[in-house]
């Protein structure tokens, strides 16, 4: 049985739906039902639906053999896990924001507020800039307009939510989408299904 963890939420049902055209179907994944798990036997799957963050922590301690997360998730936990293959969705990126009008003070430290610690950290000691990080959880954007903190980093897809609270990207860090990740063990076990997947998979990047 391939065990595959899925990111519940606004990726997963699209990712579902490439992992079932691949061949790698599970009919009762699409009942509306608060199970967590569900079987096909006849398929060798096993399909979880995880937070989107905790994807990366199931494939890595092997929980998962398979999973997928965004790379943002992968670029702020760095499990230890193959990266198999850009899915091509969920596509957004990585970028500072701030309110209109903002100049740096390089007398200050700045003060950034980000859900991403490590990837504003990197970042930040990549251009030489000292930063103190605020952590946050969520509704990242509040932070500047309470004066909690000078910039954000966070994703931005549409750029709807910098809009209605009045910032605009300073600068961009990375583009983000989702990666198809294998857990290391587990592949050298299902080498040949896992190959089999990620090749379906690469068909449809490649014909979208
Ligand atoms: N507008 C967006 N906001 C957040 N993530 C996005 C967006 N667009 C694409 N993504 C990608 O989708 C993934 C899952 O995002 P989603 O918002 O569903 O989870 P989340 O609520 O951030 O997760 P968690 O609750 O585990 O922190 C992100 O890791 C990112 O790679
Ligand atoms: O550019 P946009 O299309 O507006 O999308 C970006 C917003 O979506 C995410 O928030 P999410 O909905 O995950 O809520 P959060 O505040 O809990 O992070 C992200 O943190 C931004 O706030």
């Amino acid at each position: 049985m391939l065990n595959i963890a899925l990111p519940k939420g606004r990726l997963g049902e699209k990712v579902y739906a490439m992992f079932a055209k691949a061949g790698f179907e599970c009919p009762a994944l699409m009942e509306n039902s608060r199970k967590l798990i569900f079987d096909n036997e006849e398929a060798g799957v096993r399909y979880f639906w995880v937070k989107p963050s905790d994807v990366a922590i199931y494939v890595e301690r092997g929980a998962a053999d398979i999973g997928v997360a965004g790379k943002d998730i992968l670029l702020e936990y760095r499990p230890d896990v193959y990266e198999l293959l850009d899915l091509n969705v969920g596509k957004c990126r990585m970028a500072v924001a701030a309110p209109a009008g903002f100049q740096d003070d390089m007398n200050r430290t700045l003060r950034v507020a980000t859900k991403f610690s490590r990837i504003a950290r990197d970042y930040y000691t990549s251009v030489g800039r000292d930063i103190d990080i605020i952590h946050l959880n969520g509704s990242i954007e509040i932070a500047p307009i309470l004066g909690l903190s000078d910039v954000i980093v966070d994703i931005v897809e549409t750029g709807t939510t910098l809009r209605e609270n009045n910032l605009s990207v300073i600068e961009e860090i990375v583009p983000i989408s989702a990666r198809l990740i294998a857990n290391k063990s587990g592949f050298k076990f299902r080498t040949e299904q896992i190959e089999r997947l990620t090749e379906g998979l690469r068909k449809e990047v490649q014909e979208a």
